[in-house]
């Protein structure tokens, strides 16, 4: 039996990743590089080879013993030229200089380059204006990466540097770890599959992309199956097809009414509900549950409800699947631009616009909060957190934000 008791989001959170942690991260898997990017890297990057390989100016210049320009003033006759790509055939002879390009390798002998701001051509020789240390405007062998040493270790998140990185050290595919396949069932008699023209009660199922699309931003595989009916065999046939997903999202049908089988359908296909219900708004009616290693996730109905619980519970689980640490957002700090009043027992998430008051962050509610309404879904960048044991907050109260966009309003 699971607990029916009403959880805290946080205890919720912490149950979920607990469940999942036998079963995460998943395999790793061989793709080429750009496929790589946001994903976890599941083994060491280990450069087979130094980088760079060779001595490189790092100016353009002249290339020289230093100990041929101890003094300021010393006068060298330039050798020959090397450039980028193009390696000199020759050592540098003794009490001479060549002139070097950016990039380019030194010629065995020299060990430190002049840039030529600080040289003046005399004819065939160069002039160097100053003392020239060893090592001076060169880039080492070996110096950004040594063969054989860790460049990156597994775990850490594939960047656009990482694949750079990787590429710079001869890697064509990486293993990182597989994302999670991602089964979403809409459920609801009153749904019709996107495209299609809704009769009379009946709405289109909006809930199915906007997870699909969410499941996508937090790294998985969605697979958006047909909306489900109100009726036990409906989603038992439905659910017969989600075998073998990583995880199961549900929408609606996981509240009290008489016609909110899915618990009961989950339950009698043979998954263990661990909890249902969480003090929070929107998206009280929310269960969890693992149905042998398919994660499944009771999402309300409503589709603020719907994004917010993915938001807080599904994407963070995703994630840990995926081997991405944490939840991947910003939990900031702001003020709310209005006062608020909110039931004390609940955790409210306020869908906010986000504005910059000097270095303060002011987190704007959006005009509604109906957790029904599409209008509410869209056009917030910030979950403001009112924490429980409050029924009422003043404009200008500091709270949590989770900063779910890039798109701050910056209007001072
Ligand atoms: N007596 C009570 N009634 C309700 C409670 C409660 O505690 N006691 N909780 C309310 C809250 S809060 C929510 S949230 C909803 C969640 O209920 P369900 O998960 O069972 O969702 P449904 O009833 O199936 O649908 C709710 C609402 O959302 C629309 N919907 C459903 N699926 C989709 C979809 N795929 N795309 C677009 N819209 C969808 C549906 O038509 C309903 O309007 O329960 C409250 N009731
Ligand atoms: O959780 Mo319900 O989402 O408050 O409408």
């Amino acid at each position: 039996m699971y607990k029916r008791s009403v959880l805290t989001p946080e205890t919720a959170r912490a149950r979920i990743l607990a469940a999942l942690s036998p079963l995460a991260p998943l395999a790793g898997e061989r793709v080429p590089l750009a496929d790589a990017v946001g994903r976890a890297l599941a083994e060491d990057l280990v450069p087979d080879r130094d980088l760079p390989a060779f001595d490189a100016s790092t100016m353009d210049g002249y290339a020289l013993r230093a100990a041929d320009a101890r003094r300021a003033g010393a006068r060298l006759p330039v050798a020959f030229e090397v450039y980028a790509g193009r390696p000199a055939a020759a050592p540098l002879p003794p009490g001479s200089c060549c002139r070097i390009f950016t990039g380019a390798p030194l010629p065995a002998g020299a060990d430190a380059v002049e840039m030529q701001e600080e040289v003046r051509r005399a004819g065939k020789a160069a002039v160097f204006r100053r003392p020239v240390a060893a090592g001076r405007f060169v880039r080492a062998r070996g110096s950004d990466l040594a063969a054989g040493a860790v460049a990156l270790a597994a775990g850490a998140v594939v960047d656009p540097g990482a694949v750079g990185l990787a590429a710079g050290i001869g890697r064509a595919e990486l293993v990182v770890r597989r994302r999670p396949r991602v089964a979403i069932l809409p459920t609801g008699d009153e749904l019709v599959p996107p495209g299609s023209v809704p009769g009379p009660g009946e709405l289109v199922d909006s809930n199915g992309l906007a997870l699909a699309a969410a499941v996508r931003e937090a790294g998985g595989e969605p697979i958006l199956l047909r909306p489900a009916r109100d009726e036990a065999a409906s989603l038992s046939a439905a659910l017969a097809a989600v075998r073998g997903a990583d995880a199961l999202l549900t929408s609606g049908g996981v509240s009290v009414g008489e016609r909110d089988l899915v618990r009961a359908a989950l339950e009698h296909a043979g998954a263990r509900l661990d909890f249902w219900r969480v003090a929070m708004r929107p998206g009280k009616p929310f269960a969890f549950g693992l149905w042998g290693t398919t994660a499944v996730f009771g999402l309300p109905g409503n589709p603020a409800s719907t994004l917010v619980t993915f938001e807080l519970f599904v994407r963070p689980a995703l994630r840990a699947l995926a081997g991405l640490p944490g939840s991947g957002r910003v939990v900031s700090v702001g003020r709310l631009a209005s006062a608020q009043e909110k039931p004390a027992e609940l955790t409210v998430y306020l869908r906010c616009r986000v504005r910059h008051s000097g270095d303060e962050l002011v987190l704007e509610p959006l005009r509604t909060q109906v957790s029904g309404n599409l209008s509410s879904t869209t056009g917030h960048a910030a979950l403001a957190v009112l924490p429980p044991g409050r029924a009422r907050l003043a404009r200008g109260a500091r709270v949590r934000a989770i900063l779910l966009a890039p798109d701050v309003r910056h209007d001072g």
